[in-house]
């Protein structure tokens, strides 16, 4: 089987070193493989590591053992060992991380923050800006918002500015950290109905759904985490 995402016995433990030196073990021999268009749903306790699994994907935390593979073109990268320029690339092209909150630069207008990637990716900045307007229409973000920092936006605004961001770019794995949290009914219907057609264009998923209708409608499959301390 060739798979997009294969994670192979990843540990990762934390360490409060202003806390005493705690250490917080959070996974311990941690598999996960997910094929292309396959959408896989983490579930678990508050605090069972799942959020953490999506960062040590997306290369913002570093693991202490285990392989975290991941397609990137033709070849497997392994984002456990890549150096920080590779991670850079595999986040242009290949990771698209939908994390809870917005972080975004002060004083960027919301359609800049969305082209901004396919910009990256060297886009002409009127295509980049258009597929930003298509999805920013998409999701109902009002058009007097495009222009205006997403700073003062609400909660929901935010999240779907953080959504567009990522769906602009049809990147080949997802990784959602509760994308539907704070949307309305119709918004969120609209985030099923984009990770669904993402899938089937061949995209592979890895998700935390709070919401079971939501999680049913989008995974084929559920991986349970257990609290390990
Ligand atoms: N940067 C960090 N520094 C210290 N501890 C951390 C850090 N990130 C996560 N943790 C700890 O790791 C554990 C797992 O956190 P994580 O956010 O992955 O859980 P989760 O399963 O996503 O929980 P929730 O459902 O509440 O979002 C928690 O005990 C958390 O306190």
């Amino acid at each position: 089987m060739a798979w997009a995402i294969d994670v192979k016995g990843v540990h990762k433990s934390f360490v409060l070193h202003l806390q005493g030196g705690v250490r917080i073990p959070v996974l311990q021999g941690f598999d996960l493989a997910v094929a292309p268009g396959e959408s896989v749903a983490l579930t678990g306790p508050s605090g069972a590591g799942k959020s953490t699994v999506l960062r040590l994907l997306y290369g913002n935390y570093a693991a202490e053992r285990g392989r975290l593979a991941v397609l990137h073109g033709t070849a497997m990268v392994d984002v456990a060992a890549a150096a920080p320029l590779q991670i850079l690339e595999l986040r242009r092209w290949t990771l698209g991380y939908v994390s809870q909150f917005l972080r975004v630069i002060p004083r960027v207008p919301a359609w800049d923050v969305v082209a901004e990637p396919l910009l990256r990716r060297g886009m002409a900045e009127a295509e980049a800006r258009r597929r930003a307007a298509a999805v920013l229409e998409r999701l109902n973000i009002p058009r007097r918002l495009w222009t205006l920092a997403p700073m003062t936006f609400s909660g929901g605004e935010q999240q779907r500015i953080n959504i567009a961001r990522v769906f602009a770019c049809d990147y080949p794995l997802l990784l959602l950290d509760e994308p539907t949290a704070s949307l309305d009914p119709a918004n969120r219907d609209t985030v099923v109905a984009m990770i669904t057609e993402a899938r089937s264009r061949g995209a592979a998923v890895v998700g935390i759904y709070h919401d079971d209708r939501v999680r049913e409608a989008v995974a084929d499959r559920t991986i349970f985490l257990e609290k390990t301390s």
